[in-house]
C-alpha cells in the first residue's frame, strides 16, 4: 500500500504558487513531512484529504485491498478509508466526547448503534480519554482535544492518516503520549505527519521529506539522508555581534544560543578554519535544505 503524488501543483487565487509540481511516493508507516511555515505543507494535506482541489498532477492510493483508488477523483471512496485531524480541530465545546465520537461514527456510515457503541468505547479506551467520556470536549485541554482528534480520525479503520501540525502547544507529557499513540497507529497504515518540529520527525518516522517555498527539497529515509551531510557541518562558538560577519563569507545554517554564546552551525564540504566538526542530525539537514533553497531562491 502506498501513495503515490506526481507533479501536483497549486496556485491560488492570489497568485500563490503554494505547490510547484509535487511529487513523493509515501509508503505505509509514520512518513514526516516537514517545512517551515508557509512552506505548503497544509495545501498538499488538504488536497491528499479532498479538501482542495489541485490545478495539475495525480495522486493515487496503490495496493488497497478495496483497490487503488485515484485521490483527485474518487473522493467518495478516499472519504471512507482516509482518517484526517486538521491544524484548527474545532471541536463543539458543549457536547461530550463519547457523544461527539458516535455522531461522527453514524456521518462514516457506521449505521448499527450498538456496533458504534463499541467502536466508541474502544477508541476512548485507546487514546485514553474513557475516564473523561462523560464530559463536554470544551473543557478539555489541549493535549486531550489532539488526543480526542485522533481518535475520530481513527474511526472506520482508515487506510490513510494525515496529521497536520499536531503537536505545536501541547506541554512535554502531552505531546510524548500523542507520540506513543501515532507510534501505535503507524504499522499498517499510512500515517502522514506534516509538521514544523524537527523533532517529532526524528522521534517517529521512517521515511520523510522537507517541503521549502511549494517545492520536495530532499526525501528519504532521515538517518540515510542525514548520513549523507556527514563531513559537512561545522560548529563555532561565537559573539553575537559576530554572527553577520560570519554569514558573509561562510554557509551559516543555523544559530543557536548556548550559555550566554551563539553556536554558528556552517555547511561546507571542506574544513573550516577555527571550526570544529560535528556529527549533523536531522536539524542540520533541515536548515541545510532550506537555507540552500532560500538562497537560490532570492539570488
Ligand atoms: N486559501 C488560500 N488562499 C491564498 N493563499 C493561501 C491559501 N492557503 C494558503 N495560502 C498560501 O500558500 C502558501 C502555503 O501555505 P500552507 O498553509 O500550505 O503552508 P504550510 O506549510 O502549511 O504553513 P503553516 O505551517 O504556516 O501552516 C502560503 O504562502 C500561504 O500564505
Amino acid at each position: 500500500m502506498q501513495l503515490e503524488i506526481k507533479d501536483l501543483s497549486k496556485t491560488y487565487s492570489n497568485g500563490v504558487r503554494a505547490l510547484k509540481s509535487v511529487s513523493l511516493t509515501i509508503p505505509q508507516g509514520m512518513f514526516g513531512l516537514l517545512g517551515p511555515n508557509g512552506a505548503g505543507k497544509s495545501s498538499l494535506m488538504r488536497t491528499i484529504a479532498t479538501l482542495q482541489e489541485a490545478d495539475s498532477g495525480s495522486a493515487r492510493l496503490t495496493g488497497l485491498p478495496e483497490g487503488d483508488l485515484d485521490v483527485l477523483t474518487q473522493k467518495d471512496a478516499v472519504r471512507r478509508v482516509l482518517g484526517y485531524l486538521p491544524q484548527e480541530f474545532g471541536v463543539y465545546p458543549r457536547v461530550t466526547a463519547e457523544a461527539m465520537l458516535d455522531h461522527i461514527a453514524s456521518l462514516k456510515g457506521i449505521a448499527n448503534s450498538r456496533e458504534r457503541k463499541e467502536i466508541v468505547q474502544g477508541l476512548l479506551q485507546k487514546v485514553n480519554l474513557y475516564d473523561v467520556r462523560k464530559k463536554n470536549l470544551g473543557t478539555y485541554s489541549g493535549g486531550m482535544k489532539q488526543r480526542f482528534g485522533i481518535a475520530q480520525a481513527l474511526i472506520g479503520t482508515p487506510r490513510l492518516i494525515i496529521v497536520d501540525e499536531p503537536t505545536a502547544g501541547l506541554d512535554p507529557a502531552e505531546r510524548n503520549r500523542f507520540h506513543n499513540l501515532l507510534s501505535e497507529i503507524g504499522e499498517n497504515t499510512i500515517v502522514i505527519l506534516s509538521t514544523h518540529i524537527v523533532e517529532d520527525v526524528t522521534n517517529l518516522c521512517s521515511d520523510m521529506a522537507i517541503i521549502c517555498l511549494g517545492e520536495v527539497v530532499a526525501t528519504g529515509n532521515p538517518n540515510d539522508l542525514v548520513k549523507d551531510l556527514t563531513g559537512k557541518i561545522w560548529q563555532k562558538f561565537v559573539e553575537k555581534t559576530e554572527i553577520d560577519t560570519y554569514r558573509k563569507t561562510h554557509r551559516v545554517i543555523s544559530t543557536q544560543l548556548k550559555g550566554g554564546k551563539t553556536r554558528i552551525h556552517a555547511y561546507s564540504d571542506v574544513p573550516l578554519a577555527d571550526f570544529d566538526p560535528v556529527s549533523p542530525d536531522l536539524e542540520d539537514l533541515y536548515f541545510a535544505k532550506i537555507t540552500e533553497k532560500m538562497e537560490v531562491t532570492t539570488v
